[in-house]
């Protein structure tokens, strides 16, 4: 027999060495688009990029030569195993080329990645829209930004969509799944997933619902009968956020004990002269004081921290950077500083030790043990670094004692982040995997669009939308191609470390207080985890960490029980509706 395990470790071995190279020169040419967006590197990258492809068709087409049945190593296995899905390579060499334009992909995930149109939100007409969307409390004008944008960007989007849809599904076909919507859900080896997902889902409801009724009431107060209907949903454009999937900027509107503001951080470290790279450096402080890795010098050397100011056109979503060579990793982020910005440096940061922790395993199993793990280091660690304990050490609040009202002020604001995410994140892949199995057709895009935005997160349309919007497109994720459950996931995962690292570092009390910071048996449980990268299925890695193999929204519930039970109680004392009976989005405004 030709091809044995011999000779497949041989095959691995070429494979080890010749991907190092093509990838790392995949992720700099990436790397110098999106921060140079110019035509000439977009054109290295794309050359770059057909490599890449060219070198994943050639390994993964001979790949499927093993007889891997008959093989006894787990990792010659797992790992050939992996190298037959080939993504979008997979695609005749013209679809290929047309696949950049069409298939937008985050530039360096580690999916197939492509050039994302460079549709970042600002500067957009020299305004920050996202800006507006947090801090303008005149709806008129919250109106303007929400569908500036989405005239903008959403239309442009919408022309190349159902090609998008076309492409990616004849590629998932090709690697043998049946739509693109099952090979991003391959990610995490199971069968059941839409159905475990819906279960988490269901059972995080009554505490959105719960959080969605009392913001409802408090945006009652503040505009009034004619823009909020207290039995129906809430209006998209004054959430404080472009889609509406975080809330914690209308946290003055919504306070529990308004005449005890939680103290202004930012305002804290703007007086204390904070820049972009020490907030860089407050983020490596946590996890080296965990017992973690540091960052090696070429990430201080050839990370940009902060928007250039020497004219280049940026893509300013932050992102984390690993470029398969072992020493060299980034974060892509133009930083203001802010209290939201140095937690969102904390989340870039768990990327980075990720790549740190696995970068002597194999590049197939550079990856996190599956992509909600990913991001739910960095998140987990935020968890800690936002707690008042945390920011009290680190000399970013003054009053010491917080007492219990001041508390739920607290998780009202983690909350307005947190739970108000919980529907957003389920809801973007389960319309994308609608659309992927032709359930959703084109002609009704933004239709289903906003009756999943109506059934999950009991929202509507400020005005009226038809099939000329598409309101998806307005989503970076969504025209960058970037899956997005795994937040969802990462969600629910990040509570579960929690409480499990929580308990190592020998935390007793309400889980919200709990911080890990120099915890070196937090560390070690996490270090344990990181290193195995996605070398074991994560059930097994999930294990490791919290003694369960199943993801369980208990920790998350233990979380947020003290602010539910202040929510209940509000909401029963004001006879509140829970949910929104009157699901119709009226638009004219003397009702
Ligand atoms: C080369 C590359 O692409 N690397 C990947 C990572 C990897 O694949 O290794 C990467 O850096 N992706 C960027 C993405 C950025 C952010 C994001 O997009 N967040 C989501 C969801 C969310 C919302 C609230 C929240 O608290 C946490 C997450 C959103 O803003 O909607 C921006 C804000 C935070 C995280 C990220 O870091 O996940
Ligand atoms: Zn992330």
């Amino acid at each position: 027999e030709l091809y044995n395990e011999t000779v497949a470790k041989a095959f691995l071995q070429f494979y080890e060495h010749t991907a190092q190279v093509v990838w790392n020169q995949f992720m700099e040419a990436t790397w110098n688009y999106v921060t140079n967006i110019t035509n000439k590197n977009r054109e290295e990258m794309l050359l770059k990029d057909m490599e890449r492809s060219q070198h994943t068709l050639y390994f993964g087409t001979r790949a499927h030569l093993f007889k891997i049945d008959d093989f006894q190593d787990p990792d010659v296995k797992r790992m050939l195993s992996k190298l037959q899905n080939v993504y979008k390579a997979a695609l005749p060499k013209d679809e290929l080329q047309e696949a950049p334009a069409v298939l937008a992909g985050r530039a360096g995930a580690r999916a197939e990645g492509q050039p994302e149109r460079g549709l970042t939100l600002a500067p957009f007409l020299g305004l920050d829209l996202e800006e507006i969307m947090a801090t303008s409390r005149d709806q008129e004008e919250l109106l303007w930004a929400w569908q500036g944008w989405r005239d903008a960007v959403g239309l442009q989007v919408r022309m190349t969509f159902e090609r998008y849809v076309q492409l990616s599904n004849k590629a998932a076909k090709l690697n043998g799944y049946k739509d693109m919507g099952a090979m991003w859900r391959s990610a995490y080896e199971s069968d059941t997933l839409e159905r475990d997902v819906e279960q988490l889902y269901e059972e995080l409801q009554p505490l959105y619902l719960n959080l969605h009724t009392y913001v409802r009431r408090a945006l009652y107060r503040f505009y009034g009968p004619q823009l909020i209907n207290l039995r129906g949903p809430i209006p998209a454009h004054v959430l404080g956020n472009m889609w509406a999937q975080s809330w914690v900027s209308i946290l003055d509107l919504v306070l529990p004990f308004p005449e005890k503001p939680p103290e202004d951080v930012t305002r804290i470290m703007r007086g204390q002269h904070w820049k972009p790279k020490k907030m860089f450096q407050e983020a490596e402080k946590f996890f080296t004081s965990l017992g973690l890795l540091s960052t090696p010098p070429e990430f201080w050397k050839n990370s940009m921290m902060e928007r250039p100011t020497d004219g280049r056109e940026v893509e300013c979503h932050a992102s984390a950077w690993d470029f398969y060579n072992g020493e060299d990793f980034r974060i892509k982020k133009c930083t203001e500083v802010t209290i939201e910005d140095l937690l969102s440096i904390f989340h870039q940061m768990g990327h980075i030790q990720y790549f740190l922790q696995y970068k002597n395993l194999s590049v197939i199993f550079r990856t996190g043990a599956n992509p909600a793990f990913e991001e739910a280091v960095g998140s987990v660690i935020t968890l800690s670094a936002s707690s008042h304990s945390q920011l009290l050490t680190r000399g970013l609040l003054s009053r010491q004692h917080q007492d219990e009202e001041e508390e739920v002020n607290v998780l009202m604001s983690i909350a307005l982040e947190m739970v108000a995410f919980i529907p957003f994140a389920y809801l973007v892949d389960l319309f994308r995997w609608k659309v992927f199995d032709g359930t959703i057709q084109k002609a009704v895009y933004n239709q289903e669009w906003w009756n999943l935005r109506l059934k999950y997160q009991g929202l509507c349309p400020p005005i009226p939308r038809t099939e000329d919007d598409f309101d998806p497109g307005a989503k970076f994720h969504i025209s960058a191609s970037m899956p997005y459950i795994r937040y969802f996931f990462s969600l629910v995962l990040q509570f579960q470390f929690h409480e499990a690292l929580c308990k190592a570092s020998g935390h007793v009390g309400p889980l919200h207080r709990c911080n890990i910071y120099n915890s070196k048996n937090a560390g070690k449980l996490l270090e344990d985890v990181l290193k195995l990268g996605s070398s074991k299925p994560w059930p097994e890695v999930l294990q490791k960490i919290t003694g369960e193999t199943k993801v369980s929204t208990k920790a998350l519930m233990t979380y947020f029980k003290p602010l539910l039970n202040w929510l209940v109680t509000e909401n029963v004392r004001h006879g509140e509706i829970l949910g929104w009976p009157d699901f119709s989005c009226t638009f004219d405004k003397e009702t």
